[in-house]
């Protein structure tokens, strides 16, 4: 369970603060699928880093399951960020002269596991998101919903309980997107906490619960009937 109580985002010091948040409550339980929307510039990402432990508030308080974490060590945030966080992203991010293999093993070279486990296991992803037969492909080779496969097995494989992707849709058509949130879902009903940042209504409707944020306020939270 995630908690954040009275959470403020400034960015900057003196003349040139930007404040973005301006005192955010919010809890996440574990197993939720939360869309969290808002115009261009409301604070969608500056919330979505601080839940992903990318960056730090500016005050309030951020608990994971019990634990306080707002005040946390750069090296505690990394390792939280590992254990706990799968990010995906709109542009994928990707080795562009790495296999889609090597692409979804990157992350396990950082927690130390073995080549051959790395592999085992990248493949093992890449068959839950539909790629059995696109292993080999680098990113080129690829099409934008194919590549965003990669990039969600990729989240996957350190085995996360959250997932975050920010803006996962905006570089595909519709009918890819369709197919990509398919995959949210299916994730999500498997267990994963999935919390997606998008501007886009019928992105938003897979999820069960959607919070709107607007100049650094929720003023809306509700949950959809399934
Ligand atoms: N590092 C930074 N330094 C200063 N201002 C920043 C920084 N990052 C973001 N901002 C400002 O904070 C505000 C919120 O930005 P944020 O990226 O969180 O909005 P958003 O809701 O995700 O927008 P979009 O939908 O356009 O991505 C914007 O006005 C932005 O200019």
């Amino acid at each position: 369970m995630m908690k954040l109580s009275e959470i403020t985002k400034v960015y900057g010091k003196g003349s040139l603060e930007v404040p973005v948040l301006h005192g955010v409550d919010l809890t996440i339980e574990d197993g939720e699928f939360v869309a969290i929307m808002g115009p261009s510039g409301s604070g969608k990402s500056t919330l979505m880093n601080i839940i992903g432990f990318l960056d730090y508030p500016t005050s309030g308080t951020f608990e994971l399951n019990g634990e306080k974490v707002d005040s946390a060590k750069e090296s505690a945030l990394a390792r939280l960020r590992n254990e706990h966080i799968g990010f995906v992203f709109q542009q994928f991010f990707m080795f562009p002269r790495d296999n889609a293999i090597k692409n979804v093993a990157s992350p396990l070279i950082y927690a130390g596991v073995s080549k051959r486990e790395r592999t085992e296991r990248a493949k093992q992803m890449l068959v839950k998101v539909g790629l059995e037969d696109r292993m080999k492909h680098l990113p080129n080779q690829l099409s934008g919903g194919q590549k965003q496969r990669v990039a969600i097995a990729r989240a996957l494989v350190n085995n996360p309980t959250i997932i975050l992707a920010d803006e996962p849709t905006g570089a595909l058509d519709s009918k890819t997107s369709a197919q990509i949130m398919k995959l949210f879902m299916q994730l999500n009903e498997e267990g994963k906490t999935v919390i997606i940042v998008t501007h886009e209504e019928e992105i938003a409707a897979y999820a069960k619960r959607i919070i709107t944020i607007k100049d650094g306020l929720i003023t809306d939270d509700r949950r959809v009937a399934p």
